[in-house]
C-alpha cells in the first residue's frame, strides 16, 4: 500500500469498494431527490383526452374560415362542459359548446376560442346564446392532446434518473404511486477522543465539545443517507476495535474521526489493520492528510482525521461519492466554476490546498473569489461563513491575485451545470 494517493486516487479505491443497496420501495412522495432502480411506466396516456387549454367555446374551425371583424360570423352554443364533465353529443355546423380550462373537446370539435375575443349576440353566453366571432381560428388551437406528454405504457423515468420535485407529480399524474429505490446507507459516526464530550455539556480540564459527529451526520444525511451518532470512544485499542466491531455488525458505511494520524493514542489504522483490511492511510490533500480506509467484515470503515475541517473535506471529497454510489446515484462531482482570486495566496505546502472561500460575482458578472483569512484546520464556522472551496494544485508556491483558480461549490448537487 503507497504511503500517500492522490485524492483522485482515494475517491477510486473507496468508489471501487462499495455498490448500489439492495432496493426497496417507497411511496412515490418519498422519491424525491432518490434514484429511480427500475424504468417506470405510464399506465394511460397523459393527457388522457384532449381538453381545452381555455376558458372559450369549443368550435368546428371549418366554421369560422370566413369570420371577419367586417362579417363575423355566429354559432349557437349548444351545451356546457366542466372540467371533470364529457359532452358526448352531436355538434353540427353552426354550433359551438361553451368550455372550461381542462375539458374534454367534443369529438365534432377541433378548436377552443377563449371568452375574450368572442362577442355575445344574444343571451348570456350560456347554452340558448348566439356567440360571434371575428376572426378564424387554427385547427387544434387552444387543444391540449391526448397523450402529449406519454403514452400508455411509455417509459417515463429511466432506471438511474434522479426523481426531482416535479417529477414527483409526473410520477403521480402517470399512476405511479411507489418508486423502486436504493436503500439509503445506514452510516455510523464514531467520534474518537478522550478529549470529547457532548454537546450538551460544558468542557472543562482539557476536554472540548464532539463536533465533528454532528457536522458528519449531517453531511451524512445531506448525502441521502441515514446516520446515527453513537457514543465517543476514548483512545485506547481495545474501545476502538469494540466500536468499530460493533459498528460493521449493524450499518453500512462507518465513519471515524479522530485518531487519524500517528499519534501516541491514534488507532484508527492498527484497529483497521486487526480487524480487516487497511488499504489507505494518507492522502495529497489539506486539509484531511490523514484518510484512512479499510473493509471490516465486508463493510466500509473510513477514519477521517480528527480536525474538523480535515474530516469535512475528507468526507465532502471522498465518503460523500461512495455514499452516493450506495445509492445509485452516478455523479460524483460537485460543481465547479472558475474564478479570479482576490487576493494572493502564499502556499507553505505542497499538497492540493482547498481554502476555504466566498464565491461571487462581480459588477461585470464575472466569479471572484475571496479565501477566508484564517484556513486553520480546526474551524467549522469559516466553512460555515463560506460558499465554497478554492483548490490550490499540489506543488505550487501559491498563486496571485487575479489568477484563475478552479472552485468547488459546497451544498451544491452533483446534477447541476454551472
Ligand atoms: N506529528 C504530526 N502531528 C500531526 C500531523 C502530522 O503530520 N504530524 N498532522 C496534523 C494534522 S494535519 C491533522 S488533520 C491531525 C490528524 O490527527 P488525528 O486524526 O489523529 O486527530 P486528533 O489528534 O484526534 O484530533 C486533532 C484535533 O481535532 C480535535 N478533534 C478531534 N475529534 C474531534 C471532534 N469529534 N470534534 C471536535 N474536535 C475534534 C482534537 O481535539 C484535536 O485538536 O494531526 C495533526 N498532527
Ligand atoms: O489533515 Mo490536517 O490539515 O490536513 O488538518
Amino acid at each position: 500500500m503507497p504511503e500517500m494517493i492522490s485524492l483522485e486516487e482515494a475517491r477510486a479505491l473507496v468508489l471501487a469498494h462499495v455498490e448500489p443497496l439492495p432496493v426497496e420501495t417507497v411511496p412515490v412522495l418519498d422519491a424525491v431527490g432518490r434514484v429511480a432502480a427500475v424504468p417506470l411506466a405510464s399506465d394511460i396516456d397523459i393527457a388522457p383526452f384532449a381538453h381545452s387549454a381555455m376558458d372559450g367555446f369549443a368550435v368546428r374551425a371549418g366554421d369560422l374560415a370566413a369570420a371577419s371583424a367586417e362579417t363575423p360570423i355566429e354559432l349557437d352554443v349548444i351545451a356546457e362542459i366542466a372540467a371533470g364533465d364529457t359532452y358526448e353529443g352531436p355538434l353540427a355546423s353552426g354550433q359551438c359548446v361553451r368550455i372550461m380550462t381542462g375539458a374534454p373537446l367534443p369529438d365534432a370539435a377541433d378548436a377552443v376560442v377563449k371568452y375574450e375575443i368572442v362577442d355575445v349576440v344574444s343571451g348570456d353566453g350560456m347554452p340558448g346564446s348566439r356567440v360571434a366571432f371575428t376572426a378564424p381560428t387554427k385547427v387544434r388551437s387552444n387543444v391540449r392532446e391526448a397523450g402529449e406528454e406519454a403514452k400508455a405504457g411509455e417509459v417515463i423515468v429511466k432506471a438511474g434518473e434522479v426523481v426531482g420535485t416535479a417529477g414527483v407529480g409526473f410520477l403521480a399524474g402517470c399512476g405511479v404511486v411507489e418508486m423502486p429505490t436504493y436503500l439509503r446507507p445506514r452510516v455510523a459516526i464514531i467520534s474518537i477522543g478522550s478529549e470529547l464530550v457532548d454537546p450538551d455539556r460544558v468542557p472543562a480540564g482539557g476536554k472540548i465539545r464532539n463536533s465533528n459527529s454532528y457536522a458528519l451526520a449531517a453531511c451524512a444525511k445531506a448525502a441521502g443517507a441515514l446516520p446515527v451518532i453513537l457514543p465517543i470512544v476514548e483512545d485506547t485499542h481495545e474501545a476502538l476495535a469494540a466500536a468499530v466491531l460493533h459498528a460493521v455488525a449493524n450499518f453500512d458505511f462507518v465513519v471515524t474521526s479522530g485518531g487519524a494520524s500517528n499519534g501516541d493514542f491514534d488507532f484508527i489504522k492498527p484497529v483497521v489493520e486487526e480487524l480487516g483490511a487497511l488499504l489507505m492511510t494518507t492522502v495529497n490533500m489539506r486539509p484531511g492528510k490523514a484518510q484512512t480506509f479499510g473493509i471490516v467484515n465486508d463493510i466500509p470503515v473510513f477514519g477521517l482525521p480528527g480536525n474538523p475541517a480535515a474530516a469535512y473535506v475528507g468526507f465532502e471529497m471522498i465518503i460523500r461519492p461512495a455514499l452516493r454510489k450506495m445509492q445509485g446515484y452516478t455523479h460524483f462531482e460537485r460543481p465547479h466554476v472558475r474564478a479570479r482570486l482576490t487576493r494572493d495566496v502564499k502556499k507553505k505546502d505542497p499538497r492540493r490546498i482547498f481554502m476555504r472561500s466566498t464565491l461571487y460575482r462581480n459588477a461585470e458578472g464575472a466569479y471572484e473569489v475571496e479565501p477566508a483569512q484564517n484556513q486553520s484546520s480546526g474551524l467549522f464556522g469559516v466553512i460555515q461563513r463560506s460558499n465554497c472551496m478554492a483548490i490550490m494544485p499540489e506543488g505550487l508556491e501559491g498563486c496571485t491575485a487575479g489568477s484563475l483558480v478552479e472552485c468547488v461549490l459546497l451544498d451544491v448537487p452533483e446534477e447541476i451545470v454551472l
